[in-house]
């Protein structure tokens, strides 16, 4: 079941599409707080209280919503996210007090997290070209964040009323719906490439160790970020004397590099350069970047090192980790997609909590705290490295021991499906309907087909259920009175 090519390109457009809205989504409560103030009548501080909400909203659902994303199909998650936005964008025009605008908030979080869980495995599922497209996700929420500032200022200027940028993303997410609406979205887990075949060899702790690597490369990735960028302008200001337009540049410039990071990145992706490569040099590059702005005080090196950073740990080196995440544990993508982002949402919870407590000792120390977590990040990316490197095939006796464990499951489940089938022939005599049921056979041999990770595997695993339910007849047959 091949998506046409159109097909793929409008899918590809309209997820992205929900990105840009997304880019607006994250910041544009912080860019209201004076019009949402006003309307709410609270001050600046509880506006912010209510941003808060967002990242709680994240933290909740993440792992529910990427569980479910796998049972429940991709689309009807993107569904989700779209929804929960449209309610949040329209809702917080309207909301009449701080306690709804705050639970639109969470809601705004719900509607993140289920736009990942149902859109970064998709991509994948596309197949392609190692999950290049993903990182193009990063260009369109920074579309997003771009264009949001320029239009709140230009609503600004003209003494319009604010909420024209709610209706925007409003409009966009709409429009997006009825593109969506009819595009196929492909099928779910399947194991495409030689190479993710190769990293199903991966078994036991290692697998268990490289799983807690990417989650914890979940949290450092995104608090390597996070960091930076709440504190590099206080920084340059107070530390290194800059002055306060040097300063603030400095954060344009790590925007700058960040989306050229992204388009390199692409470049790079599609040429099927591998993911495991890219983590280390770019990690590499952060953590020098980082060691130059912690030490240098000359402007021009701060100033190259900040592009650096942007383009190193902002430009799309987050998605890198997550599709190698979900190349190595391909059945469960929803799943891993929802834990790397709890990750990184610890880290938008926890990060500002502990510089804030650090930078009481000084601003310096909580901008070289980013260093010991690029070392942290460099270090998971290189213990991955090698696990995968050392990825060999296990001995006869190991592979036994396997799927005896397995064979262990498998009994424990064909005992209970027995016994329901048992039930079901009880209820069929009862009815005086016949045993075979020829129709019910094949909604079970579709389910297997459409459950299957593996097309290569499928038509061995329905032949095995060919022969599993003539032995359930069998076996009703025996017990029929
Ligand atoms: O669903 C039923 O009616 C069953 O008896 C179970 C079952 C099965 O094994 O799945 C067995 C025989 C029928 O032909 C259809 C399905």
């Amino acid at each position: 079941m091949e998506i046409q090519s159109s097909q793929q390109t409008k899918l590809k457009i309209s997820l992205y599409l929900n990105y840009f809205v997304h880019g607006i989504g994250l910041i544009i409560l912080a860019q209201n707080m004076q019009a949402l103030g006003n309307l709410w009548q609270t001050p600046l501080a509880t506006v912010s209280y209510v941003i808060s909400g967002v990242g709680i909203g994240r933290l909740l659902a993440y792992l529910i919503l990427g569980s479910l994303a796998d049972r429940y199909g991709r689309k009807n998650f993107v569904y989700v996210g779209m929804l929960c936005y449209l309610v949040f964008f329209g809702g917080i025009l309207i909301a009449p007090n701080i306690q709804v605008a705050y639970g639109l908030a969470i809601l705004a979080g719900v509607a993140n997290s289920a736009l990942d869980a149902g859109t970064y495995p998709t991509f994948i599922e596309l197949g392609g070209s190692n999950g290049a497209s993903n990182i193009l996700i990063k260009a369109f929420m920074s579309l997003g964040e771009f264009i949001l500032p320029l239009l709140v200022a230009l609503l600004d200027n003209h003494q319009w009323w604010f909420g024209w940028s709610f209706i925007l993303a409003i409009a966009v997410l709409l429009v997006n719906f009825v593109i969506l609406r009819p595009l196929k979205f492909p099928p779910q887990n399947k194991i495409i490439t030689k190479k993710q075949q190769h990293f199903t060899r991966l078994i036991g702790w290692r697998r268990w160790l490289i799983a807690g690597c990417l989650t914890g490369y979940g949290y450092t990735s995104m608090a390597l970020m996070i960091l930076y960028t709440q504190w590099i302008s206080l920084f340059a200001a107070k530390i290194l004397h800059f002055s306060n337009w040097q300063a603030h540049f400095l954060l344009s410039l790590y925007s700058i590099g960040s989306i050229s990071g992204v388009i390199i990145l692409f470049a790079l992706l599609s040429r099927e350069v591998s993911e495991t490569k890219l983590l280390l040099i770019l990690n590499s590059l952060s953590l020098i970047s980082l060691v130059l702005i912690g030490w240098s005080t000359q402007l021009v090196i701060v100033a190259a090192a900040s592009l650096l950073f942007g383009m190193t740990a902002a430009g799309g080196v987050m998605q890198t980790g997550l599709n190698l995440f979900l190349k190595l544990f391909p059945q469960r993508k929803g799943l891993i997609t929802g834990v790397f982002f709890t990750g990184g949402s610890l880290a938008s919870f926890s990060i500002p909590l502990i510089t804030g407590w650090l930078s009481k000792f000084s601003i310096a120390t909580a901008l070289h705290f980013d260093i010991l977590i690029a070392v942290l990040g460099l270090l998971l990316v290189i213990v991955i490295k090698i696990l995968l490197a050392v990825v060999q095939t296990p001995d006869l006796k190991q592979v036994r021991k396997r799927i005896s464990k397995l064979d262990h499951w498998i009994i424990v489940l064909l005992n209970r499906r027995f016994q329901a089938v048992k039930l079901a022939g009880e209820i069929k005599t009862a009815q005086q309907h016949p045993i075979l049921d020829t129709k019910r056979e094949e909604q079970v041999l579709e389910q297997v087909a459409r459950q299957s990770a593996d097309q290569q595997i499928t038509p061995y695993l329905l032949n095995v259920y060919q022969q599993i339910m003539q032995n359930s007849r069998d076996y009703e047959a025996q017990h029929k009175d």
